[in-house]
């Protein structure tokens, strides 16, 4: 048992980034961490989400799951974003959730987080790392610890090479193309690790 708390905190439409999560949830529960899965508010119209059967479902779906709220992060040592690409770039649900934190931010509450990131696209070169690479400049500016994965492990391999983040991409069949379970588990054993180290350190 560490005494890490982490929340890993996704956007999803259509389940990728929610499996994402969930893997990442598996792993970091078995390193020991206290994990809260939360996703980020909707802020599409009903007549959006309706029109597409797949996100509806989800939607539907993923009822019970709690939003992520400013209370989360401040409990949380380490998180886990997980998001999927928008025109190369994060959805504007994570956006406003990231922008309704200033407040935290201005008390010095982000500072020294562990912070790691996942994304999806349609495509294999849709712009997964430009979507992490997002996240990890709002990070920066939060003062947080920001922990790739690099190439720390094979799995990474599997799952297409991204050392920044496992990204993956969403199938025709609305299916996660890549082997990357694997590399999930392992960037939040990483994560609960990392954290587990800084929190050690500023005991
Ligand atoms: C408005 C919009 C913009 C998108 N932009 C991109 C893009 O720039 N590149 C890409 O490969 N896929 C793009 N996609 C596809 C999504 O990234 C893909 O459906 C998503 O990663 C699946 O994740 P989810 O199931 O968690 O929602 C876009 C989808 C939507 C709805």
């Amino acid at each position: 048992m560490t005494n890490v708390n982490l929340a890993i905190i996704y956007y999803s439409s259509t389940g990728t980034n929610y499996q994402l999560a969930k893997w990442a949830e598996e792993a970091a529960k078995q390193a020991g961490a206290e994990v809260k899965v939360l996703k980020v508010e909707e802020l599409a119209p009903a007549a959006a989400i309706e029109s597409n059967p797949a996100w509806k479902k989800h939607y539907d779906e993923t009822q019970n799951v709690p939003v992520a709220t400013a209370a989360d992060i401040e409990w949380a040592d380490a998180i886990i974003f997980s998001a999927p690409t928008r025109f190369g770039n994060i959805p504007s649900q994570m956006k406003q959730f990231l922008d309704t934190l200033g407040g935290l931010w201005a008390s010095g509450k982000t500072v020294n987080k562990v912070v790691s990131a996942m994304a999806s696209a349609g495509n294999s070169n849709g712009g997964q790392e430009q979507t992490i690479h997002a996240i990890y400049t709002s990070m920066m500016h939060w003062g947080t610890i920001i922990v790739p994965p690099g190439y720390t492990d094979q799995s990474i391999y599997a799952a297409g090479g991204n050392p920044y983040g496992t990204t993956v991409t969403q199938g025709q069949d609305g299916k996660i193309v890549e082997d990357a379970e694997a590399a999930v588990k392992h960037q939040a054993k990483r994560t609960v690790q990392v954290a587990e180290w800084v929190k050690a350190g500023q005991q």
